[in-house]
């Protein structure tokens, strides 16, 4: 659709934008990414004709763009600019109306009914048309910027050029018009070509991205392969983390700030620990990197609070996230900041273990019965029901752990348990064969992130070894304590 090759040209002698290659197809969305004063404005006003370029060729659809005439141009070819100023006080409408000025076919040509029906749409689509008798001058910011995204739309273009254009929308506003520019790339063909400032926006959005770097072209490729640490790094000297979307396949950058935290290493030890009859809960003096499964706060987050509570037996599990929730607030934890588990253990037979490393320690809690006992080989022999946690293992790592040294540790941790079963003859009451752990165990690794860097946590690695005993001895205890107290009654 449009084809850029070895363009130059700036404001004098002395170019801006430098040997510029790159082409756009139809129905792409084409980000345009680069630092302040990258030269991205000056390419996409050689781009619209706004400004002539000294060499190289911009072609659309095959056609140097200098064959056309303004008015043909503009009719392909709507132009969003930064700094959209009106001088005269015409209302909404009547800006919007602008717009369908390069369809006129003669000075006098009336206004038809088509024209009524595309400024209508245009206005319902960008959410304007409520205030369309109202002068532009009375508009904030994000309004004014819908209506003049509705006057590029009026023109139909086939390619629309945007600088910016989620720069004074709203959060709701900015994900409704890339949803609605995207739509259109899909539905109608069009072709966008977008400067962006927000890396996660372009990369969520776009379907390739141009990253300008004085004037020069550093990486134009899918999103993926552009927004990466190092190149981030390279072109805007700034120090950011890459990770995946949540819920669909592109990459998005977290900034990493230049401040230091807590300055004091802090090591959790069993003096966080505070026990009750109905929980056993651990309030660290700072938040902690967690990976869990537990019922709240579950997956990889930071959190402070860490709560082991006991429910009988037969507690109703049918919605037990909300319920824990409320439990939590009742007995006076935010349940933001908290992870919270449930057992039907007794609480007093709780094991727990602080265990020191060469520079770095683990602290150790666990919970355990063993009445839901299921051997993994063979757990197609068991039906599905849930009932409450039976064995619960908490690992506080004080030092500072990757996310491999996260997943290890869970491995590691779950390695050890297993092998408490079979030493601890813990059998799988339906088949009868021994058990690799119970039917709703729950995990949880808990990291200062401060202090000694922990890479891996394998089995023989330094911080394996420590999550091997650690776990090995108190799911040890656990279990021997509640068998006692089961033999007991
Ligand atoms: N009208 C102008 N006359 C002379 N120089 C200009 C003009 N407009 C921009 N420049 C210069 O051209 C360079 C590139 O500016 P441009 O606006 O293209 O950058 P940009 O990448 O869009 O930056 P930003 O992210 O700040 O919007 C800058 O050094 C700027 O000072």
């Amino acid at each position: 659709m449009l084809k850029v090759e070895q363009l130059s040209g700036g404001y004098s002698n002395e170019p801006i934008v430098k040997n510029v290659s790159f082409q756009v197809q139809k129905g792409e969305l084409f980000g345009i990414l680069g630092p302040n004063g990258s030269g991205k404005t000056t390419l996409l006003k050689m781009i619209s004709g706004i400004l002539p370029f000294q060499s190289g060729t911009i072609s659309i659809k095959g056609q140097s763009i200098k064959s056309f005439s303004m008015k043909e141009l503009a009719k392909m070819m709507a132009v969003l600019s930064q700094h959209s100023s009106q001088a005269f006080s015409y209302t909404v409408k009547e800006t919007v109306s602008l717009g369908r000025y390069a369809h006129q076919t003669g000075w006098f040509r009336s206004w038809s009914e088509e024209d009524e029906r595309i400024v209508q749409e245009a206005m319902e689509q960008t959410g304007i048309h409520a205030f369309q008798n109202k002068s532009i001058q009375e508009l904030s910011g994000g309004e004014r910027q819908r209506v003049f995204l509705a006057q590029s739309l009026v023109q139909e273009p086939e390619i629309l050029l945007l600088d910016e254009p989620t720069n004074h929308l709203d959060l709701s506003y900015q994900k409704e018009l890339l949803d609605l520019l995207k739509q259109w790339t899909r539905e109608k063909g069009l072709t966008v070509i977008s400067i962006f400032h927000d890396l996660n926006l372009a990369s969520l959005y776009c379907d390739r991205l141009l990253l300008l770097e004085n004037g020069s072209v550093h990486t134009n490729a899918v999103p993926n392969e552009v927004v990466k640490v190092d190149k981030i790094k390279e072109v805007y000297d700034t120090d950011v983390e890459k990770h995946p979307h949540p819920s669909i396949p592109v990459p998005q950058m977290v900034l990493l700030p230049n401040f230091n935290g807590e300055e004091n290493i802090v090591e959790i030890g069993p003096e966080f620990m505070r026990f009750s009859k109905e929980h056993i809960s651990l309030h660290a003096p700072l938040p902690l990197r967690t990976m869990s499964s537990g019922v709240i706060g579950s997956g990889v987050g930071w959190h402070q609070t860490f709560v082991n509570r006991h429910v009988d037996k037969t507690y109703d599990c049918s919605d037990h996230r909300n319920e824990m929730h409320h439990y939590l607030k009742e007995h006076g934890f935010e349940p933001s900041p908290t992870i919270g588990m449930m057992t039907a253990v007794w609480l007093d037979d709780v094991s727990y273990k602080l265990i020191k490393g060469d520079n770095f320690s683990i602290f150790v809690i666990v919970t355990a019965g063993v009445s839901n006992a299921v051997d993994a080989s063979k757990s197609d022999q068991h039906s599905f029901e849930m009932v409450p946690g039976t064995i619960n293992t908490w690992i506080f790592v004080n030092g500072q752990l990757t996310e491999e040294a996260f997943i290890q540790s869970i491995m590691t941790a779950t390695e050890a348990k297993v092998k408490v079963m079979d030493s601890e003859k813990v059998l799988d009451l339906v088949t009868g064969t021994t058990a690799t752990g119970t039917s709703t165990d729950s995990i949880l690794i808990a990291a200062t992130q401060m202090g000694k860097k922990l890479e891996f946590a394998g089995t023989i690695t330094p911080l394996g070894k420590l999550i091997s005993q650690g776990v090995f001895e108190c799911t040890t205890e656990a279990i021997r304590k509640s068998r006692k107290r089961l033999k007991a009654k």
